[in-house]
């Protein structure tokens, strides 16, 4: 982990802890009163400088790419569980994760829309390491068991591509059942395209170089 990672992926991870605290804690009026105390402090002295717009990608000096905003995977952002991703030889991406209790729909389970977030991220990166990079066109979800909190389980495989679009199945388990299922397709948009094309003519354009 870089030097910047080591400072605000701690963070992030104490709000994690805060936000779990903030649904589950049971102390009186007058200690919460004095745990916003401290909290306004820490607010003021985070926001004394900030970056006009979303975080955005960013690169580091090495070229590795830097979602650090990313609402499930971002480093430095509290929402995100967050997911880290591995990738076997034949292409599929898995990732453990840890739900805390602050990500609740049902009573006691995970919120649908929570599911949604994680498998958008999954089935899109696979996408992206697969080739096929693209914005999610469409994600369709199976729900076809409840999904509990705390140690869960997503992977995703690219089912196949065509042209500009890949076609994504992945799901969610609790290790041992299916929670849910999910199919997405993932579209280099028309922006892209038309860049890397743009791009692809003024190289060939371009004079010869000794
Ligand atoms: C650089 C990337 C970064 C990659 C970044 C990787 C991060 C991944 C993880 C995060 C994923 C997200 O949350 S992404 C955020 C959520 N998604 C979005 O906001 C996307 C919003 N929608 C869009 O931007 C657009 O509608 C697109 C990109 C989906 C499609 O626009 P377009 O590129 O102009 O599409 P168009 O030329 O008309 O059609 C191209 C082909 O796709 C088909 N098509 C068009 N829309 C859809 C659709 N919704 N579902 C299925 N198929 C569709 C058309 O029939 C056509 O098929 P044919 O005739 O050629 O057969």
């Amino acid at each position: 982990m870089d030097a910047e990672a080591a400072v605000v992926g701690p963070l992030a991870e104490d709000l994690r802890v805060l936000n779990e605290l903030s649904v589950v804690s049971e102390v009186d009026a007058d200690a919460v009163g004095r745990a916003r105390e401290h909290l306004e402090a820490a607010r003021a002295i985070l926001a004394e400088k900030t970056l006009d717009g979303p975080y955005g990608v960013r690169f580091t000096a090495d070229g590795r790419q830097r979602s650090w905003g990313n609402a499930a995977v971002g480093l430095r952002n509290p929402i995100a569980p967050p997911l880290e991703f591995v990738k076997d030889d034949d292409g599929t991406v898995r990732a453990d994760y840890f739900l805390r209790r602050g990500y609740e729909g049902p009573p006691g389970l995970t919120h649908g829309g929570i599911s949604a977030l994680i498998l958008d991220q999954v089935l899109g990166y696979t996408a992206t390491v697969n080739g096929c990079p693209g914005m999610t066109g469409t994600l369709t979800l199976r729900y076809r068991n409840p999904t509990p909190l705390g140690a869960l389980h997503a992977e995703a495989r690219v089912d196949r591509i065509e042209g500009i679009k890949a076609f994504v199945v992945g799901h969610i388990s609790d290790g041992e059942t299916v929670c849910v299922e999910a199919e997405g397709v993932f579209i280099l948009p028309r922006w892209a395209r038309e860049r890397m094309a743009a791009e692809a003519s003024a190289v060939t354009e371009a004079p010869a170089q000794d």
